[in-house]
């Protein structure tokens, strides 16, 4: 009988889905902590503590350069700057209570996005 040829991992739809997501985190007004990356050299012990920075900017940049190959790579990448901002801000404190609610955002934007 003949093989069923497996249809290519169409992951262009899921680097579109990528594009939106970013685009709605960087418009909640919760997101300004995370838009750029943090100047270490304003937070003292960031550097130290934090071993692989990231934020929204260089996300995007990596978006653009193609350096996610799926959305799972994206998501990764989300969640490091809301781990990063748990593990170097008290959850009370504006940074901290940002950074949850801005994952509580994605999560429930990425579950609404990947039911269609
Ligand atoms: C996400 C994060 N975690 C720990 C420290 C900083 C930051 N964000 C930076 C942009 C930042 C850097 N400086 C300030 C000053 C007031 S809010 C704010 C935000």
């Amino acid at each position: 009988c003949a093989k069923k040829a497996k249809t290519p991992k169409d992951s262009s739809n899921e680097l579109a889905v990528c594009r939106v997501l970013l685009a709605d985190l960087e418009a909640h007004q919760d997101a300004w902590p995370f838009l750029s990356p943090v100047q270490h050299k304003s937070v003292p012990g960031y550097r130290k503590v934090i071993k692989k920075p990231m934020d929204f900017s260089t996300i995007k940049e990596k978006l653009t350069n193609n350096l996610y190959l799926n959305l799972e790579n994206f998501i990764v990448d989300v969640n490091l700057v809301f781990d990063n901002c748990q593990r170097f801000n008290e959850d009370d404190s504006e940074i901290g209570r940002a950074g949850h609610r801005m994952r509580r955002f994605f999560d429930k934007r990425w579950t609404e996005l990947l039911q269609f």
